[in-house]
């Protein structure tokens, strides 16, 4: 089992970092009260684990209980299906509706409706609701955004709703409205620390401090990524002294970007097309490859170019979300750097 599983928190007790949050969130499902969320913060923070928290502290253990299904869904009005993975226990429902694409409307009534049709769970103390986890909801289209308003007003007594985001930017006001929002900050380089340490002692691992420092530094408060880096020198006999390599991706990344800058011709367009290939079918989503690709490409731009890499990058992230598509962005993307870093060079 990777260490980011079998070092992941179950309850809101045993929470490493934001401790007042955990007790909050435990006094407000101890006063019975228990609204529609909103958690919302870095990737890597936590969100995740502070959920499936909650739902162990509402329902007990049971809800760890997870089941996994493969759902098909049919379009009313056309002959089309597509499939789904939900995640569920007895008390709650987990679906990343950004899977269905277009079809994420009728995904998320359908599923809403079906929980609340379903028996309510009288036995426990906060009410007959069980509990629906809508993951990176700020990919969902208005559409759906709007569908989910109307569908989680009219099932409020027998269903709550938990939305789970990186940033709220992108989610309508009539839902930030509707939900409490709780902001899970990234932890800070001396929790991310303490958490490394434990589970290098934990787990018998020598881990100089300078080793520790770096892994924190390199993970800029993503404690999944902490994890990943400091699993991979288990292996590894780990030196003090020795620099923490980047990750297989973003050494990816780095290449892709020198080469960017490097040649700008066909033959090159076609070699980094077939390395953005390599990173989307290793799951690298196409909007991080946009984001790590621009943070690189701006280390050695001058100022005038920066905001052109900035102002394509937006365009081409956004593209990549409303289109099917991620490999035709990310090569326009790439082209369109070329053309206006040659520009800029004659
Ligand atoms: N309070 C905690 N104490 C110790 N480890 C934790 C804690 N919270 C999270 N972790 C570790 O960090 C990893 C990442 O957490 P999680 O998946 O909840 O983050 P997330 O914010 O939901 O990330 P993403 O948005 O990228 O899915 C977990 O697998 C777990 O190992």
């Amino acid at each position: 089992m990777l260490w980011i599983d079998k070092y992941k928190p179950s309850s809101l007790d045993s929470m490493d970092y934001h401790l007042e949050l955990s007790q909050n969130l435990k006094n407000m499902i101890t006063s019975g009260d228990f609204p529609h969320l909103l958690v919302y913060g870095p990737s890597g923070a936590g969100k995740k684990t502070r959920i499936i928290a909650i739902l162990k502290q509402i329902y007990g253990p049971n809800a760890l209980k997870l089941k996994i299904d493969h759902r098909t869904f049919k379009h009313p009005s056309s002959s089309k299906s597509i499939q789904i993975t939900t995640i569920s226990s007895l008390y709650h429902i987990e679906i990343n509706p950004g899977e269905a694409g277009s079809y994420d409307r009728i995904v998320i009534q359908t599923i809403i409706k079906e929980i609340a049709q379903s028996p309510p769970i009288d036995n426990v103390a906060l009410g007959p609701f069980k509990i629906v986890i809508l993951n990176e909801v700020d990919k969902l289209s208005k559409d759906a955004q709007h569908a989910l308003r109307r569908t989680m007003e009219k099932y409020a007594k027998y269903c709550r709703i938990i939305l789970c985001c990186d940033s709220t930017a992108k989610v309508i006001d009539p839902i930030k409205s509707r939900c409490l929002g709780i902001r899970i900050a990234a932890p800070s380089n001396e929790d991310v620390a303490k958490i490394l340490n434990k589970v290098a002692s934990t787990e018998k691992f020598d881990l100089p401090d300078k080793t520790c420092q770096q892994i924190t530094t390199q993970a800029k408060g993503n404690l999944r990524y902490a994890l990943l880096l400091l699993e991979s020198q288990r292996s590894k006999p780990v030196s003090a002294n020795a620099d923490i390599p980047l990750l297989d991706w973003e050494t990816y990344i780095t290449v892709i970007a020198k080469e960017i800058t490097a040649s700008q011709t066909a033959d090159q367009l076609k070699a980094i097309r077939l390395k953005f290939y390599e990173l989307l079918g290793h799951c690298i989503p196409p909007e991080l490859i946009i984001k790590s690709l621009t943070l690189e490409l701006l280390k050695s731009l001058d100022s005038n170019m920066r905001y052109q890499v900035i102002h394509w990058a937006a365009y081409y992230e956004h593209r990549c979300q409303i289109g099917a598509k991620p490999i035709f962005h990310l090569e326009a993307f790439t082209a369109k750097i070329m053309s206006i870093y040659k520009k800029s060079q004659d």
